[in-house]
């Protein structure tokens, strides 16, 4: 194994000394190429996203103004089928971000068997000083900018931080004006009352909540009374938290972008989601028995650690401190290849995010083909569909990783690219 960045492969639009999250990502290429055998002539494919598309989104704000943002749709791989991933706003989005985030879809993608390529959108905005009537010209606006590469046949993008329901259907809405019809499925995560699939908004959470459950089997944890910390409380770890709860674990510290709590006798979760909706975070919420500051988030001892906010939270910094015994990947990226290391050395049972969070795309997979056939299912036959999936992926590369004594990352890396690099092959290359 090691831990220096791939250079070998760099495009040249970035900056091989700050590679950001993709040069995380080719570290997790580099310690999967060995297990590829004959495949790994293909693993450059991986190394490069198929095709980048910035632009300029321009929009003229409530007071007049001309204001502009940079956004970006990757598809890094569609090898398997379409691309698809979701699309965030977010004041640090960069190019380097998105990229891995797209690169992440692939693997994820795969590791789940949906029929989808990888891809990511995003744009440079902090969408909180946005009025509702700016956010909506400027997804429509970012919407046209990439009508030219998306499509339901094509590229399919989704939620992520900071996009929601709404977001996807003015999306759907600019996209369809556009083609001239109704287009449902050019994108996923919509409303209900627009061709949305059920359990599509908890689905993330709900996988998360899966493949713990497994996960703490393996590792003889009784998820009721287990102690689980939960960084990020939005449409993941809200999910999540509250899935944990219902099992009868304690969820004895949140964090968000506002602050951190801890609860030792167990957060009230319900309460907390009453809060956060009234007041935009977890910060002064009164069923707190402390409010932390930032870094001593890491301090809190648990069996069960979710980091579902952003990424590169865990790192060489901290992941010596943190006492837990498993990690669940809610978040893309969360943790770097060093801290992977430094927690795999003291027996974290890290499970990663191209497997944990597969379940909302998963569900998004659900509300693409109920919109194609234009037949919807019941929540309860959606949740056994998933529950079943994720169920399936996690003891496949849980036997992966038995068998090669490699982490479930590397594992999940292992089935995930033998599935794009095997569909390559067969495609070919010519003309
Ligand atoms: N929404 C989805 O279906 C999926 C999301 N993910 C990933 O899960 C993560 C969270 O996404 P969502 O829950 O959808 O976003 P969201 O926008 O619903 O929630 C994000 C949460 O993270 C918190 N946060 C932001 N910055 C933070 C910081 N610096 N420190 C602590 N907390 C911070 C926010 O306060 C909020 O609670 C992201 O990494 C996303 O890519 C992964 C798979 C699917
Ligand atoms: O639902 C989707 O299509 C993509 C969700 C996503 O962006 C992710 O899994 O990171």
């Amino acid at each position: 194994m090691t831990n220096s960045p791939a250079t070998h492969a760099l495009p040249s639009y970035l900056n091989a000394d700050d590679l950001g999250p993709w040069g995380q990502y080719l570290q997790q290429i580099d310690r999967v190429t060995p297990h590829l055998g004959a495949l790994s002539r293909w693993v450059e494919t991986l190394k490069r996203p198929k095709r980048i598309l910035t632009v300029d989104v321009p929009i003229e704000r409530d007071d007049g103004s001309i204001a502009h943002f940079e956004g970006y749709r990757v598809q890094h791989n569609m090898s398997r089928g379409p691309g698809k991933g979701g699309v965030r706003f977010h004041q640090d989005v960069t190019l380097s971000e998105v990229m891995a985030l797209s690169a992440w879809m692939t693997v994820k993608n795969a590791a789940v068997n949906v029929p989808y390529g990888g891809a990511k959108g995003g744009i440079r905005v902090d969408p909180k000083t946005l009025s509702k009537g700016e956010l909506q010209r400027l997804t429509r606006r970012y919407t046209s900018e990439i009508s030219l590469i998306i499509g339901p046949t094509k590229d399919i993008p989704a939620p992520d931080v900071n996009t929601n329901e709404q977001v996807m259907a003015w999306m759907m809405d600019s996209y369809a004006m556009i083609e001239g019809n109704l287009s449902t499925g050019v994108v996923t995560g919509k409303p209900i009352s627009l061709g949305g699939s059920l359990g599509r908004r908890e689905a993330t959470g709900r996988g998360v909540f899966v493949v713990g459950r497994e996960a703490a089997r393996q590792r003889g944890v009784a998820i009721a009374g287990a102690r689980v910390a939960v960084q990020g409380f939005g449409n993941v770890g809200g999910v999540a938290a509250t899935m944990f709860a219902e099992a009868g674990a304690k969820i004895v510290a949140v964090q968000d972008h506002t602050g951190t709590i801890v609860n030792e006798g167990g957060l009230d979760v319900a309460g907390l989601h009453r809060h956060v909706a009234e007041t935009g975070g977890v910060n002064g919420f009164p069923g707190a028995d402390a409010f932390l500051d930032r870094d001593a988030f890491w301090d809190v001892a648990s069996d069960i650690l979710i980091p579902a906010a952003l990424e590169q939270q865990i790192t060489a910094a901290n992941a010596p401190r943190i006492r837990t015994k498993i990690i669940l990947e809610g978040a893309n990226g969360p943790t770097t290849p060093e801290a992977d290391d430094i927690l795999t050395e003291r027996d974290v049972l890290i499970v990663p995010d191209v497997l944990a969070n597969a379940g909302g795309v998963t569900v998004s997979y659900f509300e693409w083909v109920q919109d194609f056939s234009s037949f919807f299912w019941s929540e309860d036959e959606i949740n056994a569909r998933l529950t079943r999936i994720m169920q399936e992926a996690f003891s496949a590369v849980w036997e992966v990783a038995q068998e090669k004594k490699v982490t479930l990352r590397t594992a999940t890396f292992i089935l995930a690219c033998t599935r794009v690099l095997q569909a390559r092959e067969v495609r070919g290359l010519y003309p």
